[in-house]
């Protein structure tokens, strides 16, 4: 048997629930905690899902309590594997000629597949700003871009650099993310995916850092693509640094910002010398801008 328990809660608060580093501190048999946001029309009602497989107890609906505004609602699950249960709900997602899919499905014969475990690192293809961004890099190569160094910052669970190195085989890619639980993710990610590891050309490197702030960037720059799903506040902070860190003609993918937050977060990049060329569509928006 195994537990589930279920919060209505903010984007805010779910976003928080996927950074933390242990929301059950050194608790012996910690649950899966997944957030979602079951309707992407309704961008502020996130739920929280933690799976047990012990009955929780008071004190563990305490702590879940405390990281949701909702109250938390206790269900039994039948007598069934809880991994694939808590996965069960998570679509394989198409985005151009890419396939994610958690194990309870196949891999797509003629896709570029990829697997990824939903986890506490966002980034299972399922948000609209991850579909967004694949989809983005998969148009990109289409129209004939080619990438020679590319940064993914804020990389979640590697799912969006392991694309842009499958466009671009050939290029030196760098992932990094401010959650040092995202980077051992996107480390595990790769080597189930197939991706290699390392410094050269074709390889992937990783790095914990906030923003640009890593001597393996610096190393690394001037990139000709660098991808930011990151949120629209961060986007605006660290525009000068983007830019700085870009050469002429590179593009800028952005996402995770609201149509609501486009406009702000264009500007940040277009007075610092970027052009848009394209503003994205929907509530989520993904935007692709070219430094000049
Ligand atoms: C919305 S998730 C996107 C994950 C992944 N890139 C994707 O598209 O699925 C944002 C990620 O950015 C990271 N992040 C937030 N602020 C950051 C910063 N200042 N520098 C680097 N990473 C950051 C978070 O830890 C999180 O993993």
């Amino acid at each position: 048997m195994s537990w589930r328990v279920t919060l209505a809660c903010n984007r805010a608060e779910g976003e928080a629930v996927g950074a933390m580093e242990e929301p059950f501190g050194d608790h012996p048999n910690p649950p899966v905690i997944v957030a979602d946001e079951p309707d992407e029309h309704r961008p502020d009602d996130w739920r929280i899902h933690a799976y047990f497989e012990e009955e929780p107890t008071a004190a563990e609906l305490a702590v879940l309590a405390g990281l949701a505004s909702g109250e938390p609602v206790v269900e039994e699950l039948a007598d069934e594997d809880w991994v694939t249960r808590s996965q069960a709900g998570l679509e394989p997602i198409e985005a151009g000629r890419f396939f994610v899919r958690t194990p309870a499905h196949q891999a797509r014969d003629g896709a570029v597949n990829f697997l990824i475990d939903a986890g506490l690192a966002f980034g299972t293809g399922h948000h609209h700003t991850t579909r967004g961004c694949l989809a983005a890099l998969d148009r990109l190569e289409r129209a004939g871009k080619r990438f020679e160094r590319i940064a993914d910052i804020g990389t979640g669970t590697g799912l969006l650099a392991f694309g842009a190195l499958a466009l671009w085989p050939e290029a030196l890619a760098i992932a990094t993310d401010i959650d040092p639980i995202s980077i051992d993710v996107t480390r595990d990610n790769a080597v189930l995916n197939g991706v290699a590891l390392g410094e050269g050309p074709g390889e992937l490197a990783l790095a914990v850092a906030d923003g640009m702030a890593h001597p393996a960037l610096a190393e690394r720059a001037p990139f000709d693509l660098l991808i930011a799903n990151i949120l629209a506040g961060p986007l605006i902070e660290l525009a000068q640094d983007f830019v700085a860190a870009t050469a002429p003609g590179a593009t800028i993918l952005l996402a995770g910002l609201l149509d609501t937050q486009a406009q702000a977060v264009t500007a940040a990049y277009v007075e610092r010398g970027c052009r848009l060329v394209e503003p994205g569509t929907g509530e989520w928006r993904v935007l692709v801008l070219e430094k000049v």
